[in-house]
């Protein structure tokens, strides 16, 4: 007989039935992975889209068949939003619109999604006393203090303007009109009922604020499987280009930083807190990598080289070019400086560190994409433009 698992307190798990929203997406399709794969929790699968977790639904003789159910449905307007909550014993919210590109050019949707939307998810949680996981964003502290210091400041190198905490950064954002910053505020103010209805109601609940998680099956690429015209996150960007041969476009000089975390060493955090309430309930978690930090142009000049190593084609002469925000993503756009994640509350309470380092997710990526699509956008390549 297996033996039974065990939580971070010795105690035996029982088995779950978990409710998650936006189970469709990038980060959804792995945890619904991790948890068919590796545990014996029950998965109500809920988005308006399945490609990404058609592997884990189809056929139905596979191992985990009955464990997981896919529920096509809008949460903005279905009534049986409540009622797959009120039946499962956790929900998980992920659904949301997370695309730079969108913020700016769709506040009103961004706003929406990530506020409106996600307003019925904590009600019914409440009302039901369910716990609740939702997914909010290293976005919600904006900018960091460091700059606004003068460029020359030897303050800039000091932790204590830069290193990003839980219970004690400030959220620092742009002025309304830089539109960017419409869903990092969404995002706070959802952060803030969530957190005022465990303080006045009793909600269990679990915040989650992810640094930059990579990994396969991330967004789109243009033309291939997403409109030809769409701007998704960096790592499709940067592996669109690649696959296309092209320069990799840097936004103002790709001076902006970010630490990357490998989206299998993150779905370990979010399993640790599923499974251990105890520690993670009334928590924000920071989950990111902080030895993972590079300037976007570094991430650009590392993503070359990977990608001629695992494609076996010549780097291009002329890696990338500069273009502006405004050209790139239009009016109203804005960025963060910095992001390293403090990782002290993440420890302490469930004792979870990221293990891989750049290079080795990006190999591990980049495989997955040049297998993925290289042969598609050879044909797309290929054919004639019609007159
Ligand atoms: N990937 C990251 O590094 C990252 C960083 C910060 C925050 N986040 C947050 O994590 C969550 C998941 O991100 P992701 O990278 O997997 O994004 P994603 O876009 O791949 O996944 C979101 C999923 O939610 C679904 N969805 C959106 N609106 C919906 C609705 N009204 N009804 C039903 N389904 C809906 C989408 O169809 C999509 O499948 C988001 O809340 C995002 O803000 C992610
Ligand atoms: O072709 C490109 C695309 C982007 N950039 C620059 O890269 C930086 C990172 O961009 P991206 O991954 O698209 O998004 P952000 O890190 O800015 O924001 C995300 O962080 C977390 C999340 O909440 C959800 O994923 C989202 O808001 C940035 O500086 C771009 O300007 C580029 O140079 N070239």
């Amino acid at each position: 007989m297996a033996s039974a698992r065990l939580d971070l307190d010795g105690n035996p798990i029982k088995p779950i039935t978990i409710c998650m929203i936006g189970a469709g997406g990038f980060i959804g399709s792995h945890l619904c992975e991790k948890l068919m794969n590796e545990t014996p929790h029950k998965v109500f699968a809920l988005d308006v889209y399945n490609d990404k977790i058609k592997h884990l639904l189809e056929p139905d003789t596979l191992p985990w068949a009955g464990r997981i159910q896919f529920h096509r449905l809008n949460i903005k307007h279905d009534s049986r939003l409540e009622g797959l909550i009120k039946i499962a014993d956790l929900t998980i919210n992920l659904a949301a619109i997370c695309t730079p590109a969108d913020y700016n050019t769709r506040p009103l949707d961004t706003i929406y999604s990530n506020f409106i939307d996600a307003l019925p998810v904590v009600k019914y949680c409440s009302e039901n006393n369910k716990r609740l996981i939702h997914f909010s964003t290293c976005e919600v502290y904006g900018k960091t203090i460091g700059s606004f210091l003068p460029k020359d400041s030897a303050l800039r190198q000091d932790p204590a303007y830069y290193v990003l905490k839980e219970d004690e950064s400030p959220c620092i954002f742009g002025s309304i009109e830089k539109q960017r910053w419409s869903y990092a505020c969404a995002k706070q103010l959802i952060e803030r009922l969530i957190y005022a209805e465990g303080a006045e109601n009793g909600l269990e609940f679990t915040i989650v604020r992810p640094f930059n998680w990579i990994g396969p099956r991330m967004d789109f690429i243009p033309g291939i499987d997403g409109p030809s015209e769409g701007v998704p996150r960096v790592l499709a960007c940067f592996s669109n280009n690649l696959l296309r041969g092209e320069p990799l476009k840097l936004v103002d000089g790709g001076q902006s930083q970010r630490t990357f975390v490998y989206i299998k060493d993150a779905i370990e955090a979010v399993l640790l807190m599923i499974e251990n309430p105890a520690r993670a309930n009334g928590q924000i978690f920071n989950v990111g990598n902080p030895n993972n930090e590079v300037t976007v142009r570094q991430l650009a000049e590392m993503m070359s080289q990977v990608y001629s190593k695992v494609s076996g084609e010549a780097p291009l002469e002329k890696p990338t070019i500069d273009v502006s925000s405004k050209e790139f993503y239009g009016e109203g756009y804005d960025d963060s400086d910095k992001r390293i994640p403090d990782m002290t509350i993440i420890n302490r309470q469930l004792g979870w560190n990221p293990k891989t380092s750049l290079w080795d997710l990006l190999e591990s990526t980049l495989t997955y994409q040049h297998r993925t699509y290289a042969e598609a956008i050879k044909k797309v390549i290929a054919k004639p433009v019609a007159s």
